[in-house]
């Protein structure tokens, strides 16, 4: 794809110029290699805690679509104009697996391709799937998100494969909202949607340092990679390349091929919870 135009920006290739981080040390996504990863017997189970509660809005960033929960506690993001509403009492948290202390639930979005076999980011044995989940934590002993970026433990994300299947209808609420996000900076409301109903059966994962996969490309992942993607349906797909990049009013570009692809290792090791 290398200097291929997408909406709003550049391809991947030319990133580098303007984030430098583009070629360190740590970038993501990569290429995984089961027999390569090492077994980690210390590594522990996953564990998601939803309050159904948390979610905020589904938004159309120009690059993906995402579904935002709510992770801070100041009034101004849960109190509505006339009626104040409960501090919330938890968030949606990931703790366990390779992490240490909790990290909060900010947002969960997608990667696709244009067909159907590209559009996942990381790649297993150098097979691309059709799309990828993100589910992006940043981690509590920071104040926020934002200062949680800049930090080398800083953020964790879960990423699921998904590959061509059965529709899912796990996926159809998210897919219901989309018409209502069309172009670039749309967002609607989206209310008491459990991300843990995305998840696949097993949470058994890879998981390495890295790096967000957008610029700023920031080296602050920690990414727990599951092993059993889940499935999605071509229609379902369909679906998702029916959103533009562009905004209202510009000529549109169907969002598609909003995916990097893998980076260099650079001496990393991949670290697998299951034998
Ligand atoms: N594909 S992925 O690796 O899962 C990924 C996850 C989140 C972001 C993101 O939040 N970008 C905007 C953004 C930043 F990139 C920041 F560095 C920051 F501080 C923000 F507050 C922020 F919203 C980018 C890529
Ligand atoms: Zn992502």
């Amino acid at each position: 794809r290398g200097e291929q135009r997408r909406a709003g920006g550049l391809g991947p290739d030319t990133w580098a110029a303007d984030f430098p981080l583009a070629n360190g040390p740590r970038q993501s996504p990569i290429n995984i290699i089961p027999k390569e990863a090492h077994y980690d017997p210390s590594l522990k189970a996953l564990k998601i805690r939803y309050d159904p509660s948390n979610t905020k809005g589904i938004l159309n960033n120009g690059h993906s679509f995402q579904v935002d929960f709510v992770d801070d506690t100041d009034s101004s993001s849960q109190q509505t104009s006339t009626v104040p509403h409960p501090v919330i009492l938890y968030y949606t948290t990931l703790t366990g697996g390779p992490i240490s202390g909790v990290y909060r639930l900010k947002q969960f979005h997608f990667h696709w391709g244009g067909s159907d076999n590209r559009g996942s980011e990381h790649t297993l044995n150098g097979i691309k799937f059709p799309c990828e989940l993100h589910l992006v934590h940043w981690n509590t002993k920071y104040p926020s998100f934002g200062e949680a970026a800049e930090k080398p433990d800083g953020l964790a994300v879960v990423g699921v494969f998904l590959k061509i299947g059965a529709a899912n209808p796990r996926l159809q609420k998210v897919l219901d909202a989309l018409d209502a996000i069309k172009t670039k900076g749309k967002q609607t409301t989206f209310a008491n949607f459990d991300p843990k109903t995305l998840l696949p059966g097993s949470l058994d994962y890879w998981t390495y340092e890295g790096s967000l996969t957008t610029p700023p490309l920031l080296e602050s992942v920690t990414w727990i990679v599951l092993k059993e993607p889940i499935s999605i349906s071509p229609a379902q797909m369909a679906k998702f390349r029916s959103l533009l990049f562009t905004g209202d009013g510009e000529a549109p570009c169907y969002m598609v091929d909003n995916y990097r692809p893998p980076q260099p290792l650079k001496g990393r090791l991949v670290r697998a919870s299951f034998k």
